[in-house]
């Protein structure tokens, strides 16, 4: 099983992926060197008369929505419609949907009129996706999460999409399969965007590979696997973040291999991929 995962790594290093990522302004450059570390090609392509020619000729979208505005909206829906025309795989990071309705409202739009393959978003922006009280500051989570591989599973079924919902621990469910990822560190807690970061590598696993839980359990393994080197190394945020780039480069299978904690729930998950 977890051959599959480093196929995916490898798979990434290999071809190298365009990945069109419309992130957010705080996190632009972190999530380009953090695509680069880890083996893509970003290209921050912003403006609504570039987007859909762009989408067409990426390996995957990502769509991040942490300081939208009019015009970045345009640029979204340009490259959402894009996107389903041409068989461009798309991430959606739904930043910030707990606390600021109105992205509710824009997310579900972008599920009628494209095909979004996977919503990752911590627990609290997932739960409220699905109408679910949940407990938010602004764009970080303060729900313990406990619920969350079944808000996932109904999600998922409810809108036929692979949902990941990130904290401590993070969920993957594609409404067949639901699995948890227990890597990590807290130290993901002391710097900005690393959700965001996740959702742009899971870019990229999806640009090479078609299963979104597969690509999605790769990311997620990928990231919490890098932090966890990288807090071994750090005590603080400005050096952990650093490292943290420093290992998405390093990262390889036998280091996957050695540290990778996840199952399924109710289910083998030797009998899944
Ligand atoms: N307490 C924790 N322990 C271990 N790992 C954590 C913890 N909190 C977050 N993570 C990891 O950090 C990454 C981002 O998750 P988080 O839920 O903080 O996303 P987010 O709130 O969307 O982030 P941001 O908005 O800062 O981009 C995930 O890979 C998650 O597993
Ligand atoms: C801090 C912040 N504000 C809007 S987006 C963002 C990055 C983390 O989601
Ligand atoms: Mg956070």
């Amino acid at each position: 099983m977890l051959d599959s995962v480093i196929k995916v790594l490898n798979d990434v290093r290999k071809k190298t992926p365009l990945i069109h990522a419309i992130t957010n302004n705080v996190v632009i450059n972190d999530n380009a060197n953090a695509l680069l570390s880890f083996g893509a090609s970003p290209a921050m392509v912003v403006s609504p008369d570039e987007a859909y020619d762009f989408t067409a000729i990426s390996k995957a979208l990502y769509i991040n929505i942490g300081t939208i505005n009019d015009e970045i909206r345009h640029t979204i829906i340009n490259s959402t419609l894009s996107a389903k025309e041409h068989k461009v795989p798309v991430v959606v990071d739904p930043v910030g949907c707990a606390a600021i309705k109105s992205r509710v409202d824009f997310v579900k739009m972008l599920l009628k009129i494209g095909n979004i393959d996977i919503i990752k978003g911590n627990v609290g922006e997932i739960k409220v996706l699905l109408g679910v009280e949940t407990k938010v500051r602004g764009v970080d989570s303060l729900d313990d999460g406990n619920d969350a591989p079944d808000v996932c599973y109904e999600l998922a079924n409810s809108i036929n999409t692979t949902i990941v919902a990130t904290g401590k621990f993070d969920y993957i469910s594609d409404s067949r399969r639901k699995i948890i990822v227990k890597n990590g560190t807290e130290m993901f807690t002391k710097i900005t965007g690393a959700g965001c970061t996740l959702g742009a590598i899971m870019a990229a696993t999806r640009a090479v590979c078609d299963d979104s839980v597969l690509a999605a359990l790769t990311a997620l393994l990928a990231v919490n696997i890098a932090g966890e080197l990288a807090a071994e190394e750090s005590t603080l945020p400005g050096t952990f973040r650093t490292k943290f780039y420093d290992y998405l480069y390093i990262l390889n299978g036998d280091l996957i291999k050695e540290r990778a904690k996840f199952e399924e729930i109710g289910g083998k998950i030797s009998e899944t991929f």
